[in-house]
């Protein structure tokens, strides 16, 4: 299917396009408080954490410990087992799917400063030549292509509440940095199971950014359909009362619900839509629906994630990434340390594609 014909079918309400009616309020999570922080602070352990490591221990060295060792036994590396994870693959439709932050941007304290590097730009750009890929983030839309820069992606932003076709298509379609236009010049997006949210969502950003001023080193960040808190910065002895404020403040919206990120809370509409979902619905709307002959990717590095490793593993074929440099909990089969890594294993698809697509 062509761009051109595929925004149009999504448009017009064609058969890839579920609807509107079917949406289904999530469930409340009732965890306590304090068991929003530990989860909250688990996601994003220290970075050094293993015992045997000193002083000048980086993300790049490899954990020695027990429990490390036996979770790499069931979580190999993607890299070290390259031509093994990718068998499948071969004569297949591959999709390529992307996180941003933590996979292809080191986490650093300042959200508005998480730069991808030049470099993974271009292995992003070269894998993009070769396979459908998309970025599929808890970031608002807007603010990851602004990181990303390369119009040829699909984008799903606000944890895939926000898809949006590529800017660029080799067929004509008119383009304006990252919004996709129509013959008449008029923005068409793919797919916004929460368009209805958006009021309610510039309120609670408000009213978080009210309560999040006066905690030293707190941030909230507007993600469209999701608002973020930050306690990265936040001292831990303060953790407690923003966490008070920001789960009061969710309680009294009971069509919106708290999922936790590393050192971060959100706030989100109670559809049952999530990253997951959001790749799926990118593989119909390509046209492969139904079809066995599909082998999506999928790296990332956080709780929103596990939603997508999930829908990865259930189905025939295809290779859940968790990028972790420490034990987790995953859906995820495989596992990479850190972004340069991911860097290293975008690469070798590239080389992959060009040897195992010879006749
Ligand atoms: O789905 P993602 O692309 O991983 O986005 C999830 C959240 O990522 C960002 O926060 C995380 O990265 C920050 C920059 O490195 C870091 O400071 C923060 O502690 C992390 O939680 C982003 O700022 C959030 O809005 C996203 O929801």
């Amino acid at each position: 299917m062509t761009n051109t014909a595929l925004l149009l079918s999504s448009v017009n309400g064609g058969a890839h396009y579920p609807t509107k009616k079917k949406f289904s309020p999530r469930k409340a999570d009732n965890r306590s408080i304090h068991g929003w922080l530990e989860a909250m602070k688990e996601s994003s352990p220290p970075r050094v954490r293993h015992l045997h490591m000193d002083a000048s221990a980086t993300l790049e060295t490899e954990p020695m410990d027990i429990p490390y060792k036996r979770w790499k036994a069931s979580h190999p590396s993607a890299l070290d087992n390259f031509n093994k994870v990718l068998e499948a693959a071969v004569g297949k439709n591959v999709f390529v799917f992307l996180d941003y932050d933590g996979t292809l941007s080191p986490i650093v304290e300042d959200p508005e400063r998480a730069f991808m590097s030049d470099e993974m730009r271009s292995a992003v750009k070269e894998t993009a030549a070769l396979f459908p890929t998309a970025i599929i983030t808890g970031r608002c839309r807007d603010k990851v292509y602004g990181f990303v820069q390369l119009p040829e992606l699909y984008y799903a932003g606000s944890h895939g509440m926000d898809i949006m076709g590529p800017a660029e298509d080799s067929n004509g379609v008119k383009a304006n940095g990252t919004k996709t236009l129509d013959e008449e010049g008029n923005e068409v997006v793919l797919f916004q199971p929460a368009s209805e949210f958006t009021l309610v969502m510039d309120e609670i950003f408000k009213l978080l950014e009210e309560k999040a001023s006066k905690v030293p080193g707190a941030r909230v960040e507007h993600n469209k359909y999701c608002v973020s808190v930050h306690f990265r910065c936040v001292k831990e002895e303060n953790w407690l009362h923003l966490a008070e404020q920001v789960l009061c403040i969710s309680k009294s919206y009971p069509n919106l619900y708290l999922t936790q990120g590393r050192k971060v809370l959100e706030i989100r509409p109670s559809i049952s839509w999530n990253k997951g979902k959001a790749l799926d619905f990118l593989i119909r709307t390509l046209g492969h629906g139904n079809k066995n002959d599909v082998f999506p990717i999928y790296i990332g590095d956080d709780q929103t994630d596990e939603d997508a490793f999930k829908v990865v593993a259930r189905r025939k074929h295809g290779l859940p990434i968790l990028v972790s440099n420490v034990v987790k909990d995953t859906n995820a089969s495989c596992s990479l340390r850190n972004p340069t890594q991911v860097l290293e294993f975008l690469q070798l698809l590239v080389k992959w594609r060009a040897v195992s697509a010879k006749p």
